[in-house]
């Protein structure tokens, strides 16, 4: 029989007419391998003859787009799922369980942040790893242990005893990464484990990776953030359909042959699809005035315009995601009101999330497991969900018109391109970024003048973020507003009108036009200043320097304020290879 590789050549491009572009495969030797593998849930083919192979001391990235059954092989080769037919080896065994794949040296971190959020994070690092080694080992000995790679991993000090539940959607991913690598894997395999992370967090995962491949393990990895996987990978097998498509090795992984690969299409598609549009409305739509998201953070005065795409960055933990989610009623801010235009012209306060979609303000978060889906609902309930409440509050369920409901869900269905079977499964039947894309539609459908948006796109291909910018730009032309919070600064580029970058709780710098530029950004992040606001009273006196007034939760203090080293001091050259 045909290896893996010699098969996945058989569907190379240049094969099949109009497939993508030519690729030379390499034969590295097969320590992963799977053959021929199927696997269904119902009609829905998730595997359908697909074909691994990778080999230990190699990083190799697995890419496709949404639905095209990434996760379903990270967990046929982690023991979670059987097989319908076909073979599976890792390093010589056919995991049969999870804890079968433990003891067999793999390793997995799942694309949902799984933690437990009530036991303490030294207990969830070692959750599930209690029939080896740490068995034996000490409480005084793991929690030692749970501090070093806490603060190795996350680069902040954690209460390592402390309970998981309140700490950030970053520092949980850590905790997933923290378990794997406890097992000292020889295979590790990250489902989208670098979305809720940040550039800094990327670069000290990466640094991780590199370890392992170099002391020998074999290190997969499934992301749709492809300028991180051209980087990090030494080879990329694509998939489309639930099939392998093409292997591509280092020198090959650029992102045309991924796109090409990923679509089966010959030519590029366009990807920076959305143009930033000059915001051409001076009227403000919603503002804050002397708002303190943390005691201790200085005041933010921050105004968002009609039509505006207003980007918003800042490292992990800078007290960017909690000014948008009270922006969006989500939270509240230690002081202070956001305010939001309304129909008569004034300004009324937004005290909850019931008086922000009441003023036209849809929330989309990030984190879709603990804010977002309604995991025992179907496709269907979760899109139309707050439709369906609107509708049905004072009694007049009767007259709600199903039809058109029904037609506002095909609508963002369509649109969003949602790779589904029965709109009456669950949400949870979907693909991660299939779930995601959801989420977004159901913001939509609500037909708000503003929309928040917290790190929307993690765990959404390449092809449909390029769509979502279309969306939301042609939202904003029709007068409307967009607050896009992002941990991948790329995104901003050719799509917001402006950006502004957070650090320690507050408005640090801004940016707008041709000054969008990633490099800019970086320095904001980091604690320079470039942007169109140079002088600000809450600026750290030193270039590079620690601001005054560090955070603590959870005796949690927010990382390194100097530029990184992979950082070149002019910030120009950042997107180089670090560590390589
Ligand atoms: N438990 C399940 N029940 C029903 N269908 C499922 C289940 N798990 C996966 N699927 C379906 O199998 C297909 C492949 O899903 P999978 O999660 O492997 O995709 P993916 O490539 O990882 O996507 P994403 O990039 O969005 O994470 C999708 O159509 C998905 O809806």
């Amino acid at each position: 029989m045909a290896s893996p590789v010699q098969q996945a050549s058989t569907r190379q491009p240049g094969a099949a007419a109009g497939s993508a572009p030519a690729a030379t495969l390499v034969s590295l030797g097969g320590d992963i391998t799977v053959t021929e593998v199927r696997k269904t849930f119902g009609v829905t083919r998730a595997l359908d003859g697909c074909n691994f192979s990778a080999s230990l001391g190699e990083i190799h990235a697995i890419v496709g787009g949404n639905g095209c059954g990434k996760s379903t092989l990270a967990k046929v080769m982690s023991g979670v799922l059987p097989v319908d037919s076909g073979k599976v080896s890792v390093v010589g065994h056919t995991p049969s369980s999870p804890h079968d794949a433990r003891h067999a040296g793999i390793a997995t971190v799942f694309q949902e942040v799984l933690v437990a959020d009530e036991c303490s994070v030294v207990d969830n690092l070692y959750l599930g790893a209690d029939h080896l080694w740490s068995k034996t080992l000490p409480m005084r000995a793991k929690i030692r242990d749970a501090e070093i790679m806490m603060k190795e991993l996350a680069a902040v000090d954690i209460d390592v005893e402390g309970p998981v539940g309140l700490l950030p959607l970053s520092i949980k991913q850590w905790i997933t990464i923290g378990r794997a690598l406890l097992q000292r894997p020889k295979v590790l395999i990250l489902d989208e484990s670098s979305a809720a992370l940040d550039l800094d967090s990327t670069e000290r995962l990466f640094a991780k990776m590199r370890e392992l491949r170099d002391q020998g393990s074999a290190v997969l990895i499934v992301t749709h953030r492809i300028a991180e996987l051209i980087r990090i990978s030494d080879r990329a097998t694509v998939l489309r359909d639930g099939r392998d498509v093409g292997v591509l090795s280092k020198g090959e992984i650029t992102e045309k042959n991924l796109l090409g690969l990923m679509t089966g299409r010959s030519e590029s598609p366009h990807i920076t699809t959305a143009v930033a549009q000059e915001v051409l409305h001076h009227d403000v739509v919603m503002k804050t005035g002397k708002l303190k998201v943390w005691p201790e953070s200085q005041p933010i005065d921050f105004a968002l315009h009609k039509g505006e795409v207003l980007g918003i960055a800042g490292l992990d933990g800078q007290g960017q995601s909690d000014f948008v989610t009270v922006l969006a009623g989500v939270r509240k801010a230690a002081e202070g009101l956001p305010m939001v235009r309304t129909a008569g012209n004034g300004f009324t306060e937004i005290r909850d999330l019931l008086d922000a979609t009441r003023n036209g303000v849809s929330y989309v978060s990030g984190d879709r497991k603990r804010e977002g889906i309604f995991a025992n609902m179907s496709i269907y309930e979760n899109l139309l969900m707050p439709l369906y409440r609107r509708l049905a509050r004072g009694g007049k369920v009767a007259v709600i018109d199903w039809s058109s409901l029904s037609a506002i869900f095909d609508w963002e269905v369509e649109r969003l391109a949602v790779r589904m079977g029965e709109r009456s499964n669950k949400i949870t039947s979907l693909s991660g970024g299939n779930q995601q894309k959801v989420l977004i539609g159901r913001a939509f459908a609500l037909n708000p003048d503003i929309l928040v948006l917290n790190d929307p796109a993690r765990g959404v291909d390449v092809g449909a973020k390029a769509e979502l910018y279309k969306h939301l730009t042609a939202f904003a032309q029709r007068g409307k507003s967009v607050i896009y919070l992002s941990s991948e600064i790329e995104e901003f580029v050719g799509f917001a009108t402006r950006v502004v970058v957070f650090r320690n709780g507050s408005i640090f710098d801004e940016f707008a036009g041709d000054a969008i530029e990633p490099a800019n950004i970086l320095e904001a992040m980091f604690g320079q200043a470039r942007g169109n606001r140079r002088q600000r009273e809450d600026r750290a006196a030193t270039p590079g320097e620690a601001p005054p007034a560090r955070r603590k939760v959870n005796g949690l203090v927010p990382g390194s304020a100097g530029l990184p080293p992979w950082m070149s001091r002019n910030g120009r050259d950042w997107q180089g290879t670090p560590g390589e």
